[in-house]
């Protein structure tokens, strides 16, 4: 075939969706999904609780693990106050480089940051070089395995403060069981679980996780 899906998507993208409109963009993607190829997006039903949070946080800083195609990324941004920021991170330089474009597609590349590196190493640099003092919103949709290792080191990094969420994604498929574990016997989180539908199936059912920081600064 020679072109990835990850590629025919952005092409679909690129000849559906209207540019510089971020619903379009997500409606489009959507559709793409339903119709052409199925993809790992956050889809609609994870989708509307995202863009729940977002409205209700009204998040400055927000960190999100795993881009992909840039789904998520434009669906929180669309959401955001002029002044915030979205910063996103992808290892995969195929996804990232897909992302970058589908975020100019959306008009959104002011106010999202697409990282091509390993994400451990960026939330080390957080403070330093990309000017964080403390997130509002975290979003882990990257490697399950890697999740717990992201939040202890967002941790160690003293990152959250009161009120801070973080939102995981795929919690039951293909599951985090040592998040899951760590996030709700922690005394500096209050969790809550919600059951959705897996991205674009209809009879599969996921579970995504939001956690409201209440820990010491
Ligand atoms: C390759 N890669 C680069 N980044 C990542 C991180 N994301 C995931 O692993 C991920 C996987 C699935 C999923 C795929 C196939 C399947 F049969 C069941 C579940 C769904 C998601 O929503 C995900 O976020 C994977
Ligand atoms: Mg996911």
């Amino acid at each position: 075939k020679g072109t990835t899906r990850e590629q025919r998507a952005l092409k679909y993208l690129k000849e559906h969706a209207r540019q510089g409109d971020p619903d379009s963009v997500l409606e489009t993607f959507d559709e793409f999904c339903r119709t052409q190829e199925w993809a790992m997006n956050a889809a609609e039903e994870k989708g509307d609780i995202l863009d729940e949070i977002v409205r209700e946080l009204q998040p400055t800083t927000c960190l999100e693990l795993g881009t992909y195609c840039g789904y998520s990324a434009v669906r929180i941004a669309r959401n955001l106050s002029p002044s915030a920021r979205l910063i996103t991170i992808e290892v995969n330089p195929d996804y990232a480089a897909v992302a970058r474009e589908v975020v100019k597609l959306a008009g959104l590349q002011d106010k999202i940051e697409v990282i091509n590196l390993d994400s451990a190493d960026v939330i080390r640099e957080l403070k330093n070089t990309y000017d964080v003092t403390k997130l509002d919103l975290v979003f882990l949709d990257h490697w399950k395995y890697l999740y717990i290792r992201d939040i202890k080191l967002i941790e160690e990094e003293k990152l959250l403060k009161k009120g801070s969420v973080v939102f995981a994604d795929n919690v039951i498929i293909p599951g985090a069981p040592g998040y899951l574990e760590y996030i709700r016997g922690s005394k500096n989180y209050k969790s809550t679980f919600y059951s959705v539908h897996f991205e674009y199936m209809d009879d599969m059912k996921d579970g995504v996780e939001k956690s409201v920081y209440i820990g010491d600064e």
